[in-house]
């Protein structure tokens, strides 16, 4: 590691539930300071996606390239549900610790959020964040999945705002 602006090795570590920001925040960070991002949940959807096209999981992982993260339906119900069938192949968990881990440490600094990134991905991170949302803020993931939706919000008063399909608010103000 040097002392170089343009080297220096920096990690912004951010955690937290399906939903609660990390990505909102952990895009910001990165402008910010002008990082570089990346939404860990997108290499297992990535994975799953070629998975679903028949390539084996392990293989997959290990193949894994940045061009992969950018197809168009990583975003899918269907491929976060791929993401999490493979998540809990220990293969796959192993190929894509290696890929966090030199993500990490490029130079120029680096913003990963996810799940078990401060611990198990990038201990030694300069910076950890854990994001959560109140149930009060829970609203602000509504349209994105209904998994997410009732994990964020236990509330049931707001369920039937979900499952009617009426649009999240947040201060008054119409979110999606
Ligand atoms: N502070 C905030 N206030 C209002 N809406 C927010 C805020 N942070 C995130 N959101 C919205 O909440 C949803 C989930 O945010 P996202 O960053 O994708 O979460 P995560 O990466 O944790 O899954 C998105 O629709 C995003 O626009
Ligand atoms: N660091 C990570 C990120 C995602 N995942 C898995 O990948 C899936 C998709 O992640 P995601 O962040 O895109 O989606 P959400 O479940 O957060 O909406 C998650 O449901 C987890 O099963 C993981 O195991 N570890």
């Amino acid at each position: 590691m040097t002392n170089s602006p343009d080297s220096a090795q920096f990690t912004v570590a951010i955690d937290g539930p399906a939903a609660a920001g990390k990505g909102t925040i952990g895009r910001a960070v990165a402008d910010r300071f002008g990082f570089a991002h990346l939404d860990t949940g997108l290499l297992y959807r990535a994975v799953g996606a070629k998975v679903a096209g028949g390539m084996d999981p392990a293989a997959a992982a290990r193949a894994l390239t940045p061009e992969d993260l950018a197809r168009g339906d990583l975003r899918s119900a269907e491929a976060g549900q791929a993401a999490s069938r493979v998540a809990v192949l220990p293969e796959v968990r192993a190929a894509l610790l290696d890929f966090q881990r030199r993500f990490a440490r490029r130079p120029g600094g680096a913003v990963l959020d996810g799940r078990d990134i401060g611990t198990v991905i990038c201990p030694a991170a300069e910076v950890k964040l854990y994001v959560t949302a109140s149930p009060k803020c829970g609203r602000i993931g509504a349209g994105r999945n209904w998994a997410a939706r009732r994990r964020l919000c236990p509330m049931p008063r707001c369920w039937p705002r979900w499952w009617s399909g009426t649009p999240a608010t947040w201060g008054g103000r119409t979110l999606r």
